[in-house]
């Protein structure tokens, strides 16, 4: 089976609400929403990754200090297994804004299992919850 490394993050708010982001229609797992994240490429580290979707996707900035580890989600999917990191970051510059036209919400962590989210993110959840 294909291993696949994406690298994730939870967006925490002053509030210590969670920033989720639904994937666009046309795409995997469409409707669902997600961490804010993508897939390693080779030769990248996860953290530099995770910067450059987090500015790609979302139009901030964030410094790699400003990155913790919080978790990580293993899961085998039908066609791959899916190793994702979960880090948590509060602090960054820019305004979030879904650049990539995805609709994304700040909600607090015990709301997150309101939203439909991909079967690797259901064991995440009580880690966000454990720190809010
Ligand atoms: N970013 C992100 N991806 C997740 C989460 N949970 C989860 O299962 N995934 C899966 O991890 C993969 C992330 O890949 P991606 O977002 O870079 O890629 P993609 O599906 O848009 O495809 P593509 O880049 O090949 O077009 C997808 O298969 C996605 O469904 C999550 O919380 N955040």
């Amino acid at each position: 089976m294909k291993l696949v490394l994406v690298s994730a993050c939870a967006l925490l708010d002053a509030d210590n609400r969670v920033l989720i982001a639904q994937r666009p229609e046309g795409k995997a797992m469409a409707g669902l929403w997600e961490f804010p994240g993508g897939k390693v490429e080779s030769g990248e580290r996860p953290e530099d990754s995770l910067i450059r979707e987090l500015h790609e996707e979302l139009g901030i900035s964030v410094k790699i200090e400003c990155l913790a580890p919080l978790t990580f989600a293993s899961h085998a999917y039908e066609d791959f297994h899916l190793l994702m990191p979960l880090f948590i970051c509060r602090r960054w510059s820019g305004t979030v804004t879904g650049r990539e036209g995805q609709a994304i919400k700040w909600v607090k962590a015990v709301r997150l299992r309101d939203y439909p989210m991909p079967a690797a993110d259901i064991p995440l959840i009580p880690h966000l919850i454990d720190i809010a």
